[in-house]
């Protein structure tokens, strides 16, 4: 059902509504009278009291005249008071009926959030439809009280005030369509900021935990500059308002004034022109002003608050796209919409904790509750299998996974792609796989502007299942950026990802993935809270100190005296922090985890430790962006981003094969006495470490550590400029 024919479906029961209740219609009427009947004597009294008493040196009469106003005034109060409660009795009506069917639809839908929400906006309408009437009302009979006083005075002063009268309600009368339209742009607008806002602000850990500010920032920021193109929308059309006031309501006082010679002179009394003045400035123009204001706003939110609640829930699925505010943020008063918490662990990369709730993982979730740790069902294991391709039972994954030092070869080993100085498009696929990639890019592209450089340009990759990629290349190639792309953060300007066949970016294949970014972030509060952030269930505790001991969280978790402890992130260390996210996204149920310099903070062995136990833990698929040569080393694969010269391959081949990739190691050619020797002829990391060029620096200043606490304090020595040598 459109929304126009929804819109002509509320006129016509409005009609309806009134037809039927046509006798409190009459009663409004008669005490409308009675109330505005004082609008005639506004004018005529002054004008019989000047012309008739003080002018004629009788002021007695002119007093009279007066106090004859002055009763019009107390009979004109007692109409206000009738008019009231036959208002009421028209509203009340109104609010019965909306809040029947409100109620009815609450209890079918059994949504108590809708029913709330949907209360108040009776409230709303009732309140908005009594205001219309009043001024609506106030207006008809105002200007038929002051058009007969006029024309009892002199009909000539009709010939002055009604023109630019009737000029003023035409304009009026034009804008109101249009002024609806943009009201209501406007409403839908602020309404879906609010929402927007609503969703965002409770998730702001999800959001930096996740690093993903840049997006949620670019989708707020387009709901902003919505509402504020409906705004301006709305003010250009709201000058006509004030144009229109300004004829109907203040051009009869300046051409009274200005006519007056031309009046006076055809026989119009000087009381008749104060009468004429006192109706237009007393009367006409502040019920003119009511009008415009009152029925230019109030009418337009009618007209949409009705709208969403007498629609059929099942017909108007469009109108799921307006939203409602219901004042409390986070309710859900549409029936239909996603609970927002969804959209909000989507954004952050969390495992869309409300999935469970909507769909139909609460099948699957006791199993997942029950996993050992070492032995987790990876997410949506069963429950979502046909969802995505990623089959991730727990025997799968663990053949799948093949540790990088067990088995350098992944399965699926891939050809090397050594140095491509033709292409930009180096195809990374794992020809020889069987299984369906767990991520797969094709022909992907990205800049980050119209006119930029693409940063990616037309890359192919295909990781199977259980793969451990290592990404690198020199400082500002794009490293974080391809990571970004594959969390979904950004969207490519060209070509297409998936994950477990899921499209990239999208929220199912967001809920399969976990980015770690350089920046952990640690929110105040326990330790089980920070580590479990990213898990819809709790975490048992066994499984959470399994986690801890295979990540080399261990030691921070004793010291800082269990799971139960309360954490300062301010008082943690650059490692300790990125020790707790890692463990944080250890315990998630990611099949793919993206680790962007992830360890960065870690000394080389607890790096190597926090790296292998992703690498082993069951269903997973690893990509680390590489800060070190030895982090590339315990990958089965390696991509080499350098624009034209971009690599792909093992670590052994790309030293064998891609200059580029020897130049990154740092003054590899000079390190390697023959081509044909064994990769291993690397020797151990510290060594290739010590001649690591950029990109690939195992020499950042994190050089002395023995778990967590000792890393943090030589990483303070080091800003302090404190004595550390380095140990092996
Ligand atoms: N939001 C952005 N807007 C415009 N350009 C950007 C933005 N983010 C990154 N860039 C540019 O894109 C290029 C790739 O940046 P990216 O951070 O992906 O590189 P990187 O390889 O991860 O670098 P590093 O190793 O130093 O972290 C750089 O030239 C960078 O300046």
């Amino acid at each position: 059902m459109s929304q126009g024919t929804v819109t002509d479906g509320i006129y016509a029961r409005g009609l309806r509504f009134l037809g039927a209740r046509w006798r409190v219609l009459v009663r409004l009427g008669g005490w409308s009278v009675l109330e505005t009947g004082q609008t005639f004597l506004t004018g005529y009294a002054p004008a019989r009291a000047l012309d008739e008493g003080f002018l004629a040196g009788r002021p007695g009469v002119g007093l009279a005249w007066l106090g004859v106003a002055g009763i019009g005034v107390l009979v004109g109060a007692w109409g206000t008071v009738r008019v009231y409660a036959a208002v009421a009795a028209l509203v009340e009506p109104l609010r019965d009926v909306l809040v029947g069917r409100v109620v009815e639809r609450g209890v079918r839908e059994a949504d108590a959030g809708a029913l709330s929400g949907l209360t108040q906006q009776v409230e709303i309408a009732r309140d908005t439809f009594a205001g219309l009437v009043m001024v609506s009302r106030s207006f008809v009979f105002t200007a038929v009280g002051a058009v007969a006083g006029l024309a009892s005075l002199d009909p000539l002063l009709l010939l002055v005030v009604v023109p630019p009268l009737v000029a003023g309600l035409g304009l009026f009368a034009a804008t109101l369509g249009p002024l609806a339209r943009r009201q209501e742009e406007f409403l839908v607008a602020d309404e879906a900021l609010a929402e927007g806002l609503g969703r965002v602000c409770p998730g702001l850990r999800d959001i930096t935990a996740a690093g993903a500010e840049d997006r949620v920032a670019a989708d707020t920021g387009r709901l902003v500059d919505t509402e504020q193109r409906a705004a301006y929308s709305l003010a250009r059309w709201s000058v006509l308002r004030v144009v229109s006031l300004a004829l109907g309501g203040q051009l009869p006082i300046v051409l009274l004034l200005a006519c007056a010679p031309w009046l006076l002179a055809r026989g119009v009394t000087t009381g008749a022109l104060v009468g004429a003045l006192a109706y237009v400035t007393q009367s006409l123009l502040p019920a003119l002003r009511n009008l415009v204001h009152g029925l230019g706003t109030s009418g337009s939110r009618l007209v949409v608050v009705l709208r969403r609640l007498v629609r059929e829930p099942a017909a108007e699925p469009g109108a799921e796209q307006s939203v409602v505010r219901t004042g409390s943020h986070g309710a859900n008063p549409l029936p239909g919409r996603r609970p927002v918490a969804h959209d909000l662990a989507v954004a952050a990369g969390a495992p869309a904790e409300s999935d469970a709730r909507d769909d139909d993982l609460t099948e699957a979730r006791p199993a997942d509750r029950h996993a050992e740790p070492g032995h987790r069902l990876a997410p949506h294991a069963g429950a979502r299998a046909a969802d995505h391709e990623c089959d991730s039972s727990p025997t799968e994954a663990a053949t799948a996974h093949t540790p990088a030092r067990e088995a350098p070869h992944d399965p699926g080993t891939s050809p090397t792609k050594a140095d491509t100085p033709h292409s930009t498009a180096p195809h990374t696929t794992d020809r020889n796989s069987t299984r369906a990639a767990v991520l797969s890019l094709a022909s992907v592209s990205f800049a980050y502007g119209p006119a930029a450089t693409p940063v990616v340009d037309r890359l192919d990759l295909d990781l199977p299942p259980g793969a451990h990629l290592a990404v690198v290349g020199p400082s500002g190639i794009g490293k974080s950026t391809l990571t970004a792309l594959i969390a979904g953060l950004l969207h490519p300007t060209g070509g297409r990802i998936r994950l477990c066949g899921l499209p990239v970016p999208s929220p199912d294949a967001a809920a399969l993935r976990v980015l770690i970014p350089q920046e952990a972030y640690v929110h105040t509060g326990t330790l089980a809270e920070n580590l479990g952030h990213l898990r819809p269930d709790p975490v048992p505790e066994p499984e959470l100190l399994a986690a801890a001991e295979a990540v080399g969280l261990t030691p921070l978790l004793e010291a800082l005296g269990g799971s139960r402890a309360t954490v300062d992130p301010a008082a943690l260390s650059a490692g300790e922090r990125q020790l707790v996210a890692l463990t944080r996204a250890y315990l998630s149920y990611a099949p793919l985890v993206l680790l962007d310099e992830a360890t960065c903070h870690l000394d080389p062995q607890a790096e190597e430790r926090a790296e292998r136990a992703f690498a082993s833990r069951p269903g997973t698929t690893l990509v680390v962006v590489a800060h070190r040569i030895s982090s590339a080393r315990r990958a089965g694969r390696v991509l080499l981003m350098d624009g034209p010269r971009t690599a792909y391959g093992t670590h052994e081949e790309l030293v064998r094969d891609s200059r580029a990739y020897r130049e990154l190691v740092g003054g590899w050619t000079a390190v390697v006495p023959k081509r044909s020797e064994p990769a291993l002829s690397l020797g151990d990391p510290d060594r290739v470490d010590a001649v690591a060029g950029p990109g690939l620096s195992g020499d950042r200043g994190h050089v002395v550590a023995h778990g967590p606490v000792g890393q943090a304090q030589a990483s303070r020595d080091l800003r302090d400029g404190g004595p550390l040598g380095r140990e092996g």
